[in-house]
């Protein structure tokens, strides 16, 4: 309850506001509410899934402009306009993401300017639009007959708006939809690993900011009852991010405060800085400059974690519930073949990582895959994952080519992986990373997400992640930052997180590195409970005794080959490994 003091009092204020605040404080603050809108956009789409955009001012204007133009020539009702605006925004977002989002690093921001830019001309250019001077005569909006004339009666309207768009992102942040979100920064490939669809989950991000960005476009248009280009073009752009990260671009409530503190900046610096210096210009844009350097410098993640850090801790353990186990898929049949690879063989340019390999692997055991550095066992475990397709050779997993599967499909057929560099995401907690591995065991959209109608598949998802938490060991440390584990237990929760897909089989990519001996002890226990249950797994490692103690069968492989393969005692007295691989161990 305590937790939720601080947003009351910030809800109370606000509904007092127009009682007691003056009309120009007023203003200031619906605009700092329509900023704080597409800010929260920016805050999923770039503070979280780690795409950037200066191109929201567009989508602003787009909002704007089609409430503008069809109710001033048509006489629409603004409540239809909206849902129009939304529709078009939709359209247009989508196929400007479809283009833009495959562009990776510098090229994404790069594209998004150059549409921020050309839908600001267009604003201006065309005639039925007004060109430059825009369109006046922008009718008011009536709220359940009560008509919003004023700025005070607007306000309610703007922060209304704010605090559902605040709600609907914190709980979609806050769901399966949200981690898979939060899994693109890590980068896509673990997220797809995980059965993750990321094009998708990037477009939906990108609607969902470019649809807040055209709400408050439509806000806007209607508390100034009239449209120009200037307030859409790429300077504004550039200060909805501006915003963003000043606030704390990976906080929902940054948003706000960006908003806020940068608007009243602005104001205040447009009223002084002329004083000072004593002649007119646009000084804000140079101090701001420097203020953001400066909040770059000292605080990375913006300003609201140091706020949060002043406030008193609250308990933010999340409470796990009851709930009832989800549905397994039924085991593979004891010994039957899991994994086939036949001639695989892996260029990367000129260099052959893989040549000619092959290996199978059946439910119910553990093979191993060995050789020195650089033989080529990671990438071929990437053949495998498809995380890295094969440029020849057969790939067959329960019998299916995967030669045109995804990463994530081969994950929904039930294969799952570790890496060798490990891919968690370090600032959210164990829980909620291992519980991306149980992804596809889920099916609630961002909708149901948002809404909160998801509590009882998200019970079951978190109490399953729970689950095998305790199963690999890590029980009392659920709810720390995964970031904040030794390296050697970050692999663990690696594993876990496989197993929350319900796999048939288990790749692990040098499990036992950096692990304590009876770390490791551990870790065998639990790699022959689960070979136990009929799953099949396959491992790489380095550490010889952790393999022989544990595999059924090993492939050695040297320089990309397959140098040997059979039962661990065999392989061992293979002069071939002793002289290549073992020789230089023992
Ligand atoms: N994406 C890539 N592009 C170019 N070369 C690569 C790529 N991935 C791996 N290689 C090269 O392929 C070879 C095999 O690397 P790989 O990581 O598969 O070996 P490994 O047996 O897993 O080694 P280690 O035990 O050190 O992890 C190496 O020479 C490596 O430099």
């Amino acid at each position: 309850m305590i937790r939720h003091l601080p947003l009351a009092a910030f809800v109370a204020l606000l509904a007092a506001g127009p009682q007691w605040l003056p009309e120009f404080h007023i203003t200031l603050l619906n605009y700092i509410g329509l900023y704080a809108i597409v800010a929260i956009g920016l805050v999923l789409l770039t503070g979280v899934g780690g795409l950037t955009s200066f191109g929201q001012a567009a989508f602003v204007g787009l909002g704007a402009y089609t409430t503008a133009w069809l109710t001033t020539q048509f006489g629409y009702s603004p409540w239809a306009t909206l849902l129009i605006g939304l529709a078009l925004t939709g359209a247009v977002a989508f196929l400007l993401g479809f283009i833009t989002l495959r562009m990776g690093g510098h090229y994404l921001p790069l594209g998004t300017i150059a549409w921020g830019i050309s839908l600001y001309f267009l604003f201006g250019n065309v005639e039925f639009l007004g060109g430059h001077t825009g369109i006046t005569g922008i009718p008011t909006v009536s709220l359940l007959g009560w008509e919003l004339k004023s700025g005070d009666e607007f306000f309610y309207l703007i922060w209304l708006v704010v605090l559902l768009a605040i709600l609907g992102v914190r709980n979609l942040l806050d769901s399966r939809q949200g981690r898979a979100i939060r899994a693109l920064k890590g980068g896509g490939v673990m997220a797809e690993a995980m059965g993750v669809n990321t094009p998708r989950t990037k477009i939906v991000i990108f609607l969902i900011a470019a649809l807040l960005a055209c709400l408050s476009g439509w806000l806007y248009a209607h508390l100034q009852r009239f449209v120009s280009p200037t307030p859409f073009g790429i300077n504004m752009g550039i200060e909805y991010l501006f915003m963003a990260v000043v606030g704390g671009i990976g906080h929902v409530w940054g948003a706000v405060l960006g908003a806020g503190l940068i608007t009243v900046l602005k104001q205040w610096l447009q009223d002084w800085l002329p004083h000072i210096l004593g002649q007119s210009g646009n000084f804000e844009v140079i101090v701001f400059g420097i203020a953001m350097v400066l909040v770059l410098q000292k605080a990375r993640d913006g300003l609201w974690p140091v706020l949060l850090r002043l406030l008193p801790a609250s308990a933010r353990q999340r409470r796990l519930v009851d709930a009832e186990a989800l549905p397994r898929r039924s085991p593979a049949a004891a010994g039957s073949v899991l994994l086939t690879a036949e001639g695989v063989t892996k260029r990367f340019g000129g260099l052959v990582a893989n040549n000619n390999m092959s290996l199978s692997v059946q439910a119910g055991e553990v093979m191993a895959l060995i050789g020195p550095n650089g033989a080529g066992k990671s990438t071929m475990f990437n053949c495998i994952s498809a995380v890295n397709p094969a440029s020849e050779g057969k790939i067959a997993f329960l019998g299916e080519s995967t030669a045109k599967l995804r990463s994530r499909d081969i994950a929904r057929r039930g294969m799952s992986r570790t890496f060798q560099h490990v891919r968690l995401l370090g600032q959210m907690s164990v829980l909620e990373n291992v519980a991306i591995g149980a992804h596809l065991r889920g099916s609630k959209g961002v909708l149901a997400a948002a809404l909160r109608l998801d509590r009882g598949e998200e019970n079951r998802l978190l109490a399953e992640a729970a689950k095998q938490i305790e199963r690999v060991g890590l029980k009392e440390h659920m709810f720390d930052a995964a970031g904040s584990l030794a390296l050697g237990q970050q692999r663990i929760v690696e594993i876990a997180r496989a197993l929350a897909s319900d796999p048939c089989l288990l790749l692990l990519d040098e499990p036992a590195a950096g692990l304590r001996y009876q770390e490791k002890q551990a870790l065998a226990e639990l790699l022959r409970k689960l070979r136990g249950e009929g799953m099949g797994i396959l491992l790489v490692e380095h550490d010889m005794d952790f393999v022989m103690g544990l595999a059924d069968r090993v492939v050695v492989m040297e320089f990309g080959e397959k140098l040997a393969e059979g039962e661990p005692e065999a392989v061992q007295r293979d002069p071939k490994v002793l002289e290549a691989y073992l020789g230089g161990v023992e």
